[in-house]
């Protein structure tokens, strides 16, 4: 039978219900590991407990690690596929992060829970045993990393946390899942056409995310600017625009090459250079700002980030956001 490394982060999917005090907490040992023999039949599962956080806990430098693990363990031994638990808020940065950086065509799954272990409809064991099976199917094999949870499979770069409690909150807005799990087959519709990675040794830039908003003072971008940071990302108006009054911190930023990504706050569409008004796209780009091919913030932010973490210091932010 194939091997299958599940390894454990923490997360909502590994946590239970205090009944008396009604909040949801991590516990001593991890509830799933008692229901991986139900999960035998479909694979042979070794289980790694790499952490137990909460998933707001998590950090590129615990995203560095899961890394090392993966490629310590495909180094050591033949292995079919990977899954990570993992908590949701945050499991969409992880996935991409791992998108980014591992080289290997070998799959690798993401997935967790919004139930805890002993709540009604509790859907962790469930995903796990979806996410088990992804990772196990040959036509899984070269797509990346992969989210899987709710009978569907989406692509860690497009993939994000749309709602706060229900089940079915990974969505791929504008894209949707490239493959949907049924009782008895793995159905893949699409494949991702380019897989990047970056070369990433350890993580000490710092970038920053910012939200755009109606009204917002040029303070934030300033402080940015005195404060030693290797990047920002701005989450923009509409197609990809800011209020004039923040242009002279952007100026101020590019002054002192520090880059600017411009993503849109808007969940579909692209941002792109339109507008030539005064903090429009266009007069944007003009002053040296990047456009980032309708990432998310939080994508794009992560994006910046280990591009410039590069051993090889051989990418411009411009070339991290050429596609
Ligand atoms: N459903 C979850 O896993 C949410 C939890 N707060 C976490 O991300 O760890």
């Amino acid at each position: 039978m194939k091997k299958v490394i599940v390894i454990h982060t923490g997360g909502t999917i590994s946590m239970h219900v205090n009944f008396e005090s009604g909040a949801v907490v991590p516990g001593d040992s991890n509830p799933l590991t008692s229901e991986i023999d139900k999960l035998m039949e479909y694979a042979d599962i070794h289980e790694i407990e790499a952490f137990n956080y909460p998933s707001p806990h998590m950090t590129p430098t615990e995203m560095l690690t899961l890394k090392n693990i993966i490629e310590q363990q495909l180094a050591e031994k033949e292995v079919a596929g990977f899954v990570i638990t993992h908590g949701t808020d945050t499991l969409e940065e992880t996935a991409y992060f791992l998108d980014l950086t591992i080289k290997s065509n070998v799959p690798i799954i993401l997935t967790g829970a919004m139930r805890s272990s002993n709540e009604i409809g509790a859907d962790g064991v469930y995903n796990l045993l979806s996410a088990v099976r992804v990772a196990n199917s040959q036509h899984a094999i070269g797509k990346g990393v992969l989210v899987v949870m709710n009978d569907e499979i989406h692509t860690a770069q497009n993939v994000t946390k749309t709602s706060t409690s229900n089940v079915s909150t990974f969505q791929s807005p504008q894209y949707g899942p490239i493959g949907l799990i049924t009782k008895t087959a793995i159905h893949f519709h699409h494949s991702p056409i380019r897989h990047e990675t970056y070369d990433v040794k350890d993580i000490k830039k710092r970038v920053a995310l910012l939200k755009v908003y109606a009204g917002m003072d040029v303070d934030l971008l300033m402080h940015v600017a005195n404060n030693k940071y290797d990047g920002v990302v701005l989450e923009g108006l509409g197609q990809g625009n800011v209020p004039p009054a923040i242009v002279p911190g952007i100026q101020q930023l590019m002054n002192q090459h520090i880059p600017i990504v411009l993503v849109s706050r808007c969940y579909n569409g692209i941002a792109q250079p339109v507008y030539g008004y005064e903090g429009g796209g266009k007069m944007l780009e003009d002053m040296g700002v990047l456009f980032a091919h309708g990432l998310s913030g939080q994508k794009a932010r992560l994006k910046l980030l280990i591009g410039l973490s590069d051993s090889r210091m051989t990418h411009t932010p411009s070339a991290i956001f050429e596609h």
